[in-house]
């Protein structure tokens, strides 16, 4: 709760320093909602008390008063949720949604974008912004709304004790309404996983990608079933859970309006007894019809209060996440200027969250300084999960892996970062500006064309970029006005990122070439080893080749051959043929379907 109050207390200042005069407007619409009902109850008791004692400047001042009271009454009634909503909705867009796109972008490892778990936190976080600030002012409505109901009920007190048990009668609809959310919410969690599933299918259906495929396989129709099968299993209890809410919802307002016809009678039957004057009952008629009023907006806010605990919890664990993150991050050792013994591997275990299987499994080995590391194996071998290790994206579950013998672990990521220079398989593809979409490679070169113009002519991509109407200036991706590139050109431009900078430390080319034709592969992993010689003079960097295409990679210095996340086999291509193992077998299938299909 503590925390809850303090995240409150923090947006209320965001408002405040955003916008003031709105800020204001709104908690003091808020405030004067909470006396304008029992300020217009008491005029109205003032006016006919008045009237029957043949006061007549008393009864018209009153009456103003009480006229006055209830147009006010209208006005905040129709006011003030504006005023909420456009307060909420500026902060939300302007201040709160940033921070929150700030927070993920700074976050160095993967995880958030790649743990189910974590992901779901996350998009709801980023849906929920405006929410968020709306949960600030639903908790001010809610302690505003309950002043509100305790001050009606003492005016009715006044009027008769018997009627303070409105009050319980009062908290009923509250609490049933309590009960129906709870169905909704644990129902909601519930369904979570069909809910995404069936979103999943829905994308795979829309997206040009996947629907290709789907289309020549003709699986449209299966797709759609299964879609609908996920969606009756997300939304079938979902609806059930809505109409138990809805259920508890009806029960509540009819014990209240029971109570409250019970109420009104008892007042009526003791004005006639002669207890109490006529503006009593006008009073009591007044504040209790506005009961049902308070009571909803009780119950509104409370619920929205009690429900804002949905997107508060993410938000706070974004929070602490991202600063435990940082932390981490931060503390750590400078990158070494040159490396002299190179990257070491000793007993590395990594498992991904929520799996069991090893996909890493004691790896042990050295990639020495300046030295060009091929690593080959079949599907889901652990390549990709070996280098994304060695870029810091993950930590080790066991092992250390250590530059220049300090733990990478201790290194400042950032640093580390800043000295390495990669090229994933699923690389970006970033619309906008092609001299922006390379120059993204090394931050502070942006702007520098002669160095762009130099890591596009490292990546072999000068054909490509002639042929760009507006050469470097030339806009990327249709959507955003520009042209649309193929994949092997998308991945070209990966390519020519990835070699912006001059001095890494480490060098990752993750399957670079997999979009492109063999002659065009052949080309690039030749300028690729002269650019990896380049480098290991320069800095003793160490490049790491990820390939599934054995012939491409004989010349490294090293080849890693993994199985199932383990080093089957390591050594140069000549002393892995010799070995006759693995390597040598999985070469010579790939040889003699090369040379099959070159005869044919
Ligand atoms: N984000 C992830 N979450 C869970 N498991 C993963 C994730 N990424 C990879 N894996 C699993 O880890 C194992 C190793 O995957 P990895 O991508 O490293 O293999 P790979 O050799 O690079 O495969 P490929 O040649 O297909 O790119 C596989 O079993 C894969 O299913």
């Amino acid at each position: 709760m503590k925390a809850y109050l303090a995240l409150w207390a923090e947006l209320f200042v965001l408002s405040w320093r955003r916008q003031r005069r709105l800020t204001a407007a709104t908690l003091a619409s808020i405030a004067l909602s909470v006396v304008a009902v029992a300020v217009s109850a008491l005029a109205l008791r003032a006016t006919v008390d008045a009237i029957v004692r043949g006061d007549t400047t008393g009864a018209v001042a009153a009456a103003v008063a009480a006229g006055l009271t209830y147009a006010l009454n209208l006005v905040l009634h129709d006011t003030s949720g504006l005023l909420r909503i456009t307060t909420t909705d500026r902060v939300g867009r302007l201040d709160l949604h940033p921070r929150v796109h700030r927070d993920i972008a700074r976050l160095e490892g993967l995880e958030h974008l790649e743990r189910t778990d974590f992901l779901d936190r996350v998009s709801l976080v980023r849906a929920g912004t405006g929410q968020l600030v709306a949960s600030m002012w639903n908790a001010l409505l809610a302690v505003a709304s309950v002043a509100k109901l305790v001050l009606v009920m003492l005016l009715l007190g006044t009027v008769s004790p018997w009627l303070l048990l409105l009050l319980l009668v009062a908290a009923v609809p509250v609490w049933c309404d309590h009960r129906g959310q709870a169905v909704v919410k644990r129902v909601e969690v519930e369904t979570a996983e069909a809910q995404r599933l069936e979103q999943h299918l829905a994308d795979l259906a829309a997206q040009a990608a996947s629907g290709k495929e789907i289309r020549v396989c003709g699986a449209g129709p299966d797709l759609a079933r299964r879609q609908l099968e996920a969606w009756r299993a997300a939304m079938g209890p979902r609806y059930r859970a809505q109409l138990t809410a809805a259920v508890w919802k009806f029960t509540g307002w009819l014990l209240f309006v029971a109570g409250f016809v019970g109420g009104l009678g008892l007042v009526a039957y003791r004005t006639a007894q002669g207890h109490g004057t006529v503006g009593d009952l006008v009073l009591a008629v007044t504040v209790a019809a506005s009961l049902r009023q308070s009571v909803q907006t009780t119950v509104v806010s409370t619920t929205a209060t009690a429900g804002a605990g949905r997107l508060i919890e993410p938000y706070l664990w974004l929070r602490e996440y991202v600063t435990e993150e940082d932390a981490a991050a931060r503390e750590g050792l400078a990158a070494p200027a040159a490396l002299d013994v190179g990257i070491e591997l000793r007993d590395v275990s990594y498992t991904y969250p929520g799996t069991d299987r090893l996909a890493i499994d004691s790896l042990s080995v050295h990639l020495p300084a300046g030295s060009v590391v091929a690593v080959v194996g079949e599907y889901g071998s652990g390549k990709t999960t070996l280098v994304k290790l060695l870029g810091k994206f993950y930590r080790p579950d066991s092992g250390r892996i250590t530059v220049d013998g300090t733990d990478l672990a201790d290194l400042d990521t950032r640093a580390w970062r800043d000295r390495s220079s990669a090229a994933f398989q699923d690389f970006g593809r970033f619309h906008t500006r092609f001299s922006e979409v390379v120059g993204l490679g090394d931050l502070p070169r942006l702007q520098d064309r002669a160095r762009i113009t130099e890591a596009v002519r490292d990546a072999d991509a000068e054909t490509l970029l002639a042929t760009l109407p507006r050469g470097l200036d030339t806009q990327l991706g249709r959507e955003l006005d520009g042209i649309d590139l193929s994949e092997g050109q998308w991945q070209r431009t990966a390519l020519a990122r990835a070699s912006m900078r001059h001095d890494p430390l480490l060098f990752i080319l993750d399957e670079p070439t997999a979009s492109l034709d063999a002659p065009s592969e052949q080309a690039i992993f030749e300028r690729y080893m002269d650019r990896a010689r380049r480098l290991a003079r320069a800095t003793g960097a160490v490049t790491v080749i990820v390939s599934h295409r054995f012939s491409t990679v004989t010349g490294a210095d090293q080849i890693l051959v993994l199985d199932k996340g383990r080093l089957a086999e390591c050594g140069t291509h000549e002393e892995l043929m010799r070995l006759q193992g693995r390597y040598a077998d999985l070469y010579g299938i790939q040889e003699t379907a090369y040379a099959e299909r070159r005869a044919r």
